[in-house]
């Protein structure tokens, strides 16, 4: 590798490793391990494999995770800009596994961005329960939230705030709680020289208190009963091992539960924290030397039944955000009615609730939990975009066109993944296509992408400016 290990990090796993350190060394002279999870909101492993334009090896921890080639881009195909998966080297892919999320819960990803364990954990909830999805940095909650999109998520909030503010708004009201916590980054070091460059010690113990103040508000956050899951990108005992043991100590309400796991799989090490803690052989490590993956360390809690929950809400000022949006006019209401009547005549039941419904300026959300109250808090994305209401019509998100079924449209314009046209539509361009006139679904091979709105002998193109194709 060009850039050296910084040396105290080498020092330190050498002492730890001993035997198999010159195997896990030799692993930074490896290819970074490449992945991809197929989004299940939209296709099953099976069709994606039968469509897949890359060669896939499965990822032995994860149903829906799948190794690709150096090489292979699938992030630059038309089926990424679809959703139908999202890049995730294969380690990271553990964490959200073991949360063991299921539909109809209420589950907390407390630091989130970009969205790799959240729009697992979306998937897992196939749609039903509430996910909130919360970043605290300004600019990364953005692109949190752009894949909650891009993959069709209709259940999520996401927010953007610290997990304190969330702590005094939501005691013990979480089934499972992803604590995915900032990290030295030591699983990183393949992947992005910076990772090498940031590191020291001193982050290395500055992570080690900031993870324990996450813990902290997680802690409150859960239900008697409820499953936090841990993890971290990093391999140092002080970030994983030892934070759990300091956690569990000023919380005997929380135990280390056992997590479904597979040969290539280490446990964690007991004796690596201070007091040595037998229950620790229930965490797990992936090493980077044992497994096709970049290494990552996760640890699965369970609260006591017993735990008492104090579920008074603390006053928050609510004065900066405007979480709950406005009074929903009935304009706007039946701008949708009249949206879905015209374009899109077989959707199904699901956003007819009137008390969902959400405006922020001229912008309409459908909320998947509107008996929540979010005011005060800084949230970035409500549940469904559904669009926005011009002149008491609809103009159609981008969010609903990759939330709903290509069936569910009156019109559609369909193209093979390697048309020409359909590389025009991403970069923007306005197609030559005769048709209904009206708003159509653009899809790809079957799988929506966005919008257009066919006039005449032209497909105007819908598809944001942001997120067009630069060649
Ligand atoms: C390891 S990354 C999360 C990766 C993400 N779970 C995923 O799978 O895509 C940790 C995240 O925690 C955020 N973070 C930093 N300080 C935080 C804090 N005090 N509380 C919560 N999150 C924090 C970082 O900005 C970063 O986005």
């Amino acid at each position: 590798m060009n850039n050296p290990l910084p040396t105290a990090f080498t020092t330190r796993m050498q002492a730890l490793l001993a035997d198999e350190f010159p195997s896990f060394l030799a692993s930074y002279d490896e290819p970074y391990a490449h992945g991809l999870r197929v989004n299940p909101l939209k296709l099953g492993e099976s069709q994606f494999l039968a469509l897949s334009p890359f060669p896939l090896e499965p990822v032995e921890w994860c149903s829906q995770g799948f190794r690709y080639a150096e090489g292979d881009r699938p992030g630059k195909h038309p089926y990424h800009a679809a959703g139908l998966y999202y890049l995730q080297e294969p380690s990271a892919m553990y964490p959200a596994a073991c949360l063991e999320a299921q539909p109809g819960e209420r589950i907390l990803d407390l630091c989130a961005a970009p969205g790799g364990k959240s729009t697992q954990i979306a998937a897992a909830m196939r749609g039903e329960g509430l996910l909130v999805a919360n970043e605290p940095h300004p600019a990364r909650v953005k692109a949190l939230s752009q894949n909650i999109e891009r993959l069709g998520i209709t259940n999520a909030i996401v927010t953007n705030e610290m997990p304190e503010v969330l702590a005094e708004r939501f005691p013990a009201y979480f089934d499972r709680i992803l604590v995915d916590a900032p990290c030295s980054g030591e699983g990183m070091f393949r992947k992005l020289m910076e990772a090498i460059e940031d590191w020291s010690l001193d982050k290395v113990a500055e992570c080690h208190r900031i993870q324990l103040t996450i813990l902290e508000a997680a802690s409150t956050m859960l239900k008697p009963g409820g499953t936090l899951v841990y993890s971290t990108c990093t391999f140092a005992p002080l970030e994983n091992e030892q934070t759990l043991v300091s956690f569990l100590q000023q919380h005997p309400e929380f135990e280390l539960v056992p997590m479904a796991t597979v040969p290539s799989i280490r446990p964690g090490v007991p004796a690596w924290a201070n007091p040595a803690w037998p229950d620790l052989i229930h965490a797990a490590r992936l090493w980077p030397h044992q497994l096709n993956g970049e290494g990552h360390f996760a640890a699965k809690l369970r609260k006591s039944t017993d735990a008492t929950a104090d579920t008074t809400e603390r006053r928050l000022s609510r004065k900066k955000g405007k979480g709950n949006g406005t009074h929903v006019p009935k304009e706007a209401i039946s701008a949708w009615n009249s949206f879905v009547q015209e374009s899109l005549p077989a959707l199904d039941d699901k956003y007819r609730d009137d008390s969902a419904f959400l405006l922020f300026g001229d912008q309409l959300y459908y909320n998947p939990q509107p008996a929540l109250d979010l005011t005060g808090l800084r949230v970035n994305r409500t549940g469904l975009h559904l669009g926005t209401v011009k002149k008491n019509r609809l103009e159609p998100a981008h969010a609903l066109a990759l939330a709903i079924p290509a069936e569910a449209a009156a019109r559609v314009a369909n193209y093979q993944s390697s048309d020409p046209d359909l590389h025009r539509y991403l970069k923007g361009e306005t197609l030559a296509r005769t048709g209904e006139n009206g708003w159509t679904l653009v899809t790809v091979d079957g799988y929506p992408l966005g919008w257009g709105k066919q006039a005449q002998d032209q497909l105007k193109n819908h598809y944001p400016k942001g997120l067009r194709w630069l060649s």
